[in-house]
């Protein structure tokens, strides 16, 4: 676990809705310009971490530290502002406005640039560009997945936060969106990703952590964590590697 972090440390997050304690202890650390895999069955509390370094829910306990500044108490608004952009899962567009207005709501709170960050956008996403001018709602689901996160990268994101962006996509399309994430790390973003679509997400990951019932039980680099035993148990049953990820949502 590397916690000589230059860019986000977080330490001994914990987090409860009402009384109930979802998140205990979690401690970990994102180097700049890596991509990071939150991985876990459903409900162990990685949306929640998202949304507390995004500024969407106060922890009860522990620290969030962006490029050195203490951020656990501040806004989402405060987080935009520095370059931290949570995108939730689901196809989040304004269907009724255009492609390129979907994207420019993105850069509302930095209007200076705009004309750059379009262009950053469609060069990562080909796709948007030759629809810009096209109602949101008439794109396809996949389409549409790339314009939440496209509207994120509006943001002059230092770090984006995505929470299951392969859900509901299609072999090919997560296939193309997995490029699109190489591609933003290339452009010097770094990359928080949750989700249930394991292979995918520790195949494309630098490095990950596995987050069980709000605790993380196991970190490493994607490519290990893939092989571990206990993670494979955990989120595959005993299932042969090499049958993983054939269909369904774990592939
Ligand atoms: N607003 C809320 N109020 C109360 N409990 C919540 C709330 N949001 C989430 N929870 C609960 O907190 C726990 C962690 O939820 P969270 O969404 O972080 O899990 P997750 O790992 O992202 O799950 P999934 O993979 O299903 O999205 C779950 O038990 C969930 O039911």
């Amino acid at each position: 676990m590397d916690l000589s972090c230059p860019l986000l440390c977080v330490r001994k997050l914990s987090i409860c809705y009402g009384r109930r304690p979802v998140v205990t202890d979690v401690t970990f650390g994102v180097t700049e310009r890596q991509i990071v895999a939150v991985v876990g069955p459903n409900g162990a509390g990685k949306t929640t971490i998202l949304k507390a370094i995004a500024g969407l829910i106060r922890p009860i306990h522990g620290e969030i530290i962006f490029k050195g500044e203490h951020t656990e108490s501040l806004s989402v608004q405060d987080m935009v502002r520095r370059g931290v952009v949570y995108v939730p899962e689901g196809m989040n567009v304004f269907p009724h406005m255009s492609v390129e207005e979907n994207l420019e709501v993105g850069a509302y709170l930095h209007r200076r640039g705009l004309r750059e960050r379009l262009k950053t956008v469609y060069e990562i996403f080909p796709e948007l560009y030759s629809k810009r001018n096209r109602p949101a709602g008439a794109l396809s689901g996949g389409e549409q997945r790339m314009l939440t996160v496209g509207r994120g990268l509006m943001a002059r994101v230092t770090l984006l936060l995505l929470d299951d962006p392969f859900l509901g996509l299609s072999p090919r399309i997560t296939h193309r969106l997995c490029d699109a994430l190489h591609e933003m790390k290339r452009q010097g973003i770094t990359l928080l990703i949750a989700g249930q679509h394991i292979k995918r997400l520790l195949t494309a990951a630098d490095w990950g952590f596995l987050i069980e019932d709000g605790h993380i039980t196991l970190s490493g680099s994607g490519s290990d964590l893939l092989q571990n035993d206990h993670l494979r148990q955990v989120l595959f049953g005993r299932v042969p590697l090499e049958t993983i990820g054939i269909a369904g949502v774990y592939d």
